[in-house]
């Protein structure tokens, strides 16, 4: 089977999750969302805070809170039911399958413990520890190893972290905003040291991030998430080329790489909504200059638009044309 006919390595299919079940204070986190990832693709998965990234991303191990709920939908990786594996089953496919990375490196690590240690525990033998620390461009390895956690830097905790999480070769990685406690040359290291693993080790990665310009330079696709549905989603180039969804146009206006110094960084006025159930029209709506009465009464479903599917019922007549990033 080539990689184009193969079953996607992450499927998610109109997942609705949901936290809390009191009546009145249930809080729709994902309301239908869907995507696919195959294969050594780069996913990158932007949206405003609130918008359901890391619960998808947490959803794709099983991860979520114990006040989590799945009223719908369905999340596959490597064709197996993720909500349907029974505990061994899900415990097989965290270790051998799935690495996970994320925001913060020093809460993955033990303190306690020297780095080396750590790193055996995933990796097996000393040799093991030693190539996947190079692997992820970390020098004077020795030092490494032999440091506690608090000894490292930033930038050098989280590629151990990242060592880690690739120890086992999974097929796939979900990484949630793993560059956001660290400075911008930093950043940009680790985004293409995740972009590297794909090409070394044909992962698929699922990078979680609100830096939609470093998204536009290392990721092949790209899903917008608005109010816990995807609602634009296509090759990276197309997206940020020519965003055909309001809310897309809007996030790539606001984000940060254009301002003065000394100026104010811009955000999209209004707040997306707090779902309590199903959205039944366009969450946009409300803070979208094009909305109408028919988008504040029928919900747009995910439809092909010139090269990427979008969830919006104007989103034909509004593909904008920007420069590159
Ligand atoms: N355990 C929980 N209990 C109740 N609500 C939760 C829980 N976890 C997440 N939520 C809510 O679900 C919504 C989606 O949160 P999520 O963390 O997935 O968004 P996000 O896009 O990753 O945001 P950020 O970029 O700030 O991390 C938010 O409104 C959040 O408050």
């Amino acid at each position: 089977m080539n990689e184009a006919t193969k079953p996607p390595l992450l499927e998610v299919t109109d997942l609705v999750i949901e936290f809390g079940d009191a009546p009145g204070a249930t809080h729709r986190a994902l309301d239908g969302a869907t995507l696919s990832v195959r294969a050594g693709e780069v996913l990158g998965l932007v949206g405003e805070s609130g918008s359901g990234k890391s619960t998808l991303g947490l959803a794709v191990g099983r991860l979520l809170a114990d006040n989590a709920r799945r009223p719908g939908g369905e999340l596959k990786v490597n064709g197996q039911p993720v909500f349907e594996l029974d505990d061994a089953a899900l415990r097989e496919l965290r270790r051998r399958t799935l690495g996970f990375v994320f925001q913060n490196p020093m809460v993955a690590l033990d303190p306690t413990m020297r780095v080396g240690k750590q790193v055996a525990l995933a990796a097996g033998s000393k040799a093991a520890v030693r190539d996947l620390l190079a692997r992820v461009g970390l020098r004077d390895i020795e030092r490494v190893e032999r440091s506690f956690p608090h000894q490292l830097s930033g930038g050098m905790a989280q590629r151990v972290v990242i060592a880690m999480a690739i120890a086992r070769g999974p097929m796939l990685l979900v990484a949630d905003e793993p560059t956001a406690s660290l400075d911008a040359t930093l950043r940009e290291q680790i985004f293409a040291l995740l972009v590297s693993l794909r090409d070394a080790m044909k992962t698929g990665v699922v990078l979680l991030s609100h830096e939609l310009r470093a998204v536009a330079r290392h990721c092949d696709t790209v899903a917008v998430m608005y109010a816990g549905r995807v609602v634009e989603y296509g090759p990276a180039s197309v997206v940020f080329a020519r965003p055909a969804h309001p809310y897309t146009q809007a996030l790539l206006a606001v984000a940060p790489g254009r301002e003065k110094l000394g100026e104010v960084l811009a955000s999209i006025p209004g707040a997306p909504p707090a779902l309590g159930g199903r959205s039944e029209h366009c969450a946009f709506a409300d803070r979208c200059g094009h909305a109408n009465a028919h988008c504040r009464a029928l919900r747009p479903e995910l439809r092909e638009v010139e090269g990427r599917s979008v969830a919006c019922h104007h989103a034909g007549e509004l593909v904008q044309f920007k420069e590159a990033a």
